[in-house]
């Protein structure tokens, strides 16, 4: 993070939880892999028949990686909730879980509507120009042809990539991609929309197009997840953060004052700092309770029944 001095501790926490409907809760949701690991000590700790065996297939024992382990939440509907934290503390997992693509090893997640997670449910293809992407997608997302005809104006302007939309999207770059996704997704006008992101690769006049969309998808109730490692993204979108870490919850709370925690952090993490870096996280944690008392939404079904 830039700049030498540390950022200013947020006010104490205020006021209750919304009184919304529940859109989507989770709770006490566990996810873990077992991925191959060529780490010597993984094969040290194997008896020697076990390890014999394994270098004659040319195989890597399995470790365990918690990639979620224990999260609990209630997301309600006008809420944007930004998903705060390092590299590999479980924020895109979560995203993939609550939109039912993610199997939970343990917990439950449930949801209102099919939750739309920007960048997969489009199905889209390199070869095709972004123009037969969009119909695609909008197809892929429920949308009847002629829905997804009469969406097509509204994708490519809110896109902002011009004339590229007849160019084979394989040509696009990654900024120019995520924008499309972003606008597809959106012209679903889902009621419960995941963003892992897809925000920061615009310039000034994408962004502003893209938070008027989420506005108006708060104004009509819904809610979006937005993934990010910029709190100021966070702050500038979301009326409410999540703090990620190691697959646990650090903070939930209203976005300023716990990007507020995490920027604090982050700067002592970036000035080598770990004492002063264990007791923001520490201060974080007591401020920010988890809320562990989840209840599920009157008409809720998991995220694959529900749509
Ligand atoms: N398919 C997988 N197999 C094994 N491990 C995985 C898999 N997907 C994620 N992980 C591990 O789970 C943990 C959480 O990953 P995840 O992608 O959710 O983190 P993230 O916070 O989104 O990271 P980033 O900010 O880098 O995108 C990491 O340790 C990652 O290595």
């Amino acid at each position: 993070m830039a700049g030498s001095a540390e950022p200013a501790a947020p006010p104490l926490p205020r006021g209750a939880e919304p009184q919304e409907p529940v859109t989507v809760l989770v709770e006490d949701l566990e996810v873990r892999y077992r991925p191959p690991s060529t780490d010597a000590e993984a094969l040290g700790a194997m008896g020697p028949a076990r390890r014999a065996a394994y270098r004659a297939l040319g195989r890597w024992p399995r470790v365990e990686v918690r990639a979620l382990d224990g999260v609990s939440l209630r997301a309600h509907a006008g809420e944007s909730i930004g998903v705060l934290g390092a590299n590999g503390s479980g924020k895109s997992t979560l995203l993939r879980s609550v939109a039912g693509l993610e199997p939970p090893t343990s917990g439950t997640v449930l949801a209102r509507s099919q939750p739309v997670l920007l960048g997969v449910n489009a199905a889209l293809v390199p070869a095709l120009s972004g123009e037969r992407n969009v119909i695609l997608g909008c197809l892929a997302m429920g949308m009847t042809r002629s829905q997804a005809r009469d969406a097509l104006e509204g994708v490519v302007e809110l896109s902002g990539i011009g004339q590229a939309i007849h160019r084979p999207m394989r040509t696009y770059s990654s900024g120019m991609a995520s924008r499309l996704r972003f606008a597809i997704s959106a012209a679903a006008r889902p009621d419960i929309l995941l963003i892992d992101e897809a925000l920061g690769t615009g310039d000034a006049a994408f962004k502003e197009r893209s938070e008027a969309v989420i506005a108006q998808m708060l104004a009509a109730a819904g809610t979006v997840f937005l993934v990010s490692h910029a709190a100021q993204t966070v702050e500038e979108t979301c009326t409410r953060a999540i703090w990620l870490m190691r697959g646990r919850v650090v903070a939930d709370g209203p976005a300023p004052e716990v990007a507020a925690d995490y920027r604090r952090w982050s700067w002592a993490v970036s000035q080598d700092q770990p004492e002063r870096a264990e007791s923001v996280l520490t201060e974080a944690r007591l401020r920010w309770r988890p809320d562990r008392e989840a209840r599920a939404p009157e008409t809720a079904r998991s995220p694959k029944e529900a749509g």
